[in-house]
């Protein structure tokens, strides 16, 4: 669904495990908006349950109550300590190589404790390697990642950083988290319908934010919720049925009517254009206007993502 494929996977495993003797600390990049959603699925097998330090990325856009229960349902966990950080801000990096070292324990008090960065694209992993190196050593943005060797660089406080970053795969067996990836933009290059992941979006923004959401938009009413998962259902184009509409318990469809009627998506003879709706939705909520949201809670971790349901996402190994 989003671009990787058994082949991408493989190599992205390859990369990690090629790279793991000489790594200490695991630097797990996450966006604090959906901390769940995107975790790489086999990052914890592949790094044999290194130590790890989770970046909670993008925390200025977040719901800062939700990121203080995400750190704390992180920090709860053994070897895994849980920092959110808006990481363009440089000053906002300096608490992590002390963070490295208290979770690397007293082996490493002989040489500089080695970590290196992993995460699912686009979360913030070179903005993250960059402000902790204070220059452009990785790429950031867009661009295509450039194989080279990897190298370690000193960052200060006894901490050696691995300068590429391990990119894995997002969450893309799991429509829920596939869907609130995009609906954030986390993840662009996805197939899923924009009017869709449109549809989800107000859905779960009445669920969780029903003020930022009638607020911004003067809606009269949210429409009722509806709590029943499994009801029949279908997408908005009326073709497929969208079990995330059962799941969520909104009727999206109806508010994102509703949104692209007040906002330019009414066409003469009173049609509504609701691609128009999704982009006015899905821009402003990716750009902060309906505030600092977070889609997901420590609680909304579905009991499946256990490991052995992990196992399902766990791409063949490569041939010899
Ligand atoms: N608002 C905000 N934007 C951020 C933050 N961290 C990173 N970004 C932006 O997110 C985008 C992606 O960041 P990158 O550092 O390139 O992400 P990456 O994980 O290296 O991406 P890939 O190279 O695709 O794997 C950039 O436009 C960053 O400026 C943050 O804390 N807050």
């Amino acid at each position: 669904m989003l671009g990787w494929y058994p082949g991408h996977m493989n190599k992205a495993r390859r990369q990690i495990l090629e790279a793991l003797p000489e790594i200490d600390v695991v630097i797990e990049v996450l966006d604090a908006r959906l901390p769940y959603s995107s975790a790489n699925p086999m990052l914890a097998e592949l790094t044999r349950h290194k130590p790890v330090l989770k970046i909670l990325s993008r925390a200025d856009l977040a719901d800062p109550a939700r990121t203080r229960e995400w750190t704390a349902h992180f920090d709860a966990q053994a070897d895994t300590r849980a920092l959110a950080v808006t990481t363009t801000q440089a000053r906002e990096l300096k608490r992590i190589p002390k963070l490295c070292h208290e979770l690397a324990g007293q082996v490493r008090a002989d040489r500089d404790v080695r970590v290196m960065v992993m995460g699912i694209p686009n979360v913030g992993k070179s903005t993250l390697i960059n402000g902790l190196a204070r220059r452009t050593i990785a790429k950031t943005g867009n661009e295509p990642a450039v194989t080279k060797r990897q190298q370690k660089v000193r960052i200060g406080g006894q901490v050696a950083l691995i300068d590429t970053p391990g990119v894995l795969w997002p969450k893309i067996e799991d429509q829920a988290s596939a869907y609130r990836l995009a609906a954030s933009g986390a993840i662009r290059d996805t197939a899923i319908d924009y009017v869709d992941v449109a549809v989800v979006a107000a859905a779960e923004l009445a669920r969780r934010y029903p003020e930022a959401l009638t607020g911004r938009y003067k809606l009269k009413a949210l429409p009722p919720y509806r709590p029943t998962p499994g009801a029949e259902r279908v997408d908005a184009d009326g073709d497929a049925p969208l079990d995330l509409l059962a799941l969520t318990g909104f009727d999206g469809h109806a508010i994102l009517r509703e949104i692209a009627a007040k906002r330019g998506g009414l066409r003469p003879g009173g049609e509504v254009d609701l691609h128009r709706g999704a982009e006015v939705l899905l821009h402003e909520l990716r750009d902060g206007k309906l505030g600092r949201l977070t889609l997901e809670t420590p609680a909304d971790i579905p009991d499946e993502a256990s490991p052995e349901a992990d196992e399902v996402d766990a791409p063949a190994d490569p041939a010899p």
